[in-house]
């Protein structure tokens, strides 16, 4: 069982980040992540992603497979408090303000791991703790993962918020 519960977030942050780096598989697993996300994106009118940093789950490739088969993407813009406003992807980059995200009818979200009751640990500025809380009821949220990143149990908070399901190489876990 991988019970990380009693560890300080900041060191479970730098251990994951430091094994994102040191990955040797990345391309095989982005191209099974973004297979997947495509898969849930199909057909759907709006949809909530990012755009990966260069050791995040889907890589560079994510955004344009998204935007293929969905209406409208839309990304984030982090502001000075660093909530998230929203803009469409590759278009006139205007924000669409904070509650844009209620859009959406399915919300990709960044995660350096998540655990089995949809708890996520992220980079811990709080932003996707307040992005996730104005997501509509309707709304399916995803997080991607490589795989071990999908863990037993979390540090959790009172105001950390959790997520649908989780994509990983080996497929979609619903939570
Ligand atoms: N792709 C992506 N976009 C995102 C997020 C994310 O986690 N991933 N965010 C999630 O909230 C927001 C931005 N928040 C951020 C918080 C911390 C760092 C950060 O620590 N950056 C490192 C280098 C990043 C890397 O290459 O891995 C740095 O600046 O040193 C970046 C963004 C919105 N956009
Ligand atoms: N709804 C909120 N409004 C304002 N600040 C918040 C909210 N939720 C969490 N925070 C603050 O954000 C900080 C980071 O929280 P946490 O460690 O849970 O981040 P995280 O979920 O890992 O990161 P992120 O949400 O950016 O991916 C904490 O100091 C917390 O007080």
């Amino acid at each position: 069982m991988s019970d990380f519960s009693q560890q300080p977030k900041q060191r479970l942050r730098a251990e994951l980040l430091a094994a994102r780096r040191a990955r040797a598989d990345r391309a095989k697993a982005d191209a099974a992540i973004v297979e997947l996300l495509a898969t849930l994106a199909a057909g759907k009118r709006t949809v909530g992603a990012y755009v990966p940093f260069s050791t995040e789950p889907g890589g560079a490739v994510m955004p344009d497979a998204l935007a293929a088969v969905c209406d409208r993407l839309l990304v984030p813009v982090v502001r000075p408090d660093l909530d998230l406003d929203w803009e469409i992807y590759d278009g006139d980059g205007i924000p669409l303000g904070v509650r844009a995200i209620a859009e959406a009818d399915l919300v990709i979200v960044p995660a350096l791991a998540v655990d089995r009751s949809g708890i996520r640990l992220g980079r811990g500025g709080g932003s996707y703790d307040r992005a996730l809380a104005r997501v509509g009821a309707g709304a399916l949220t995803v997080a991607a993962l490589y795989s071990g990143e999908f863990v037993d149990v979390l540090p959790a908070e009172a105001h950390d918020l959790r997520v649908d399901a989780v994509v990983t190489p080996e497929g979609v876990t619903r939570l």
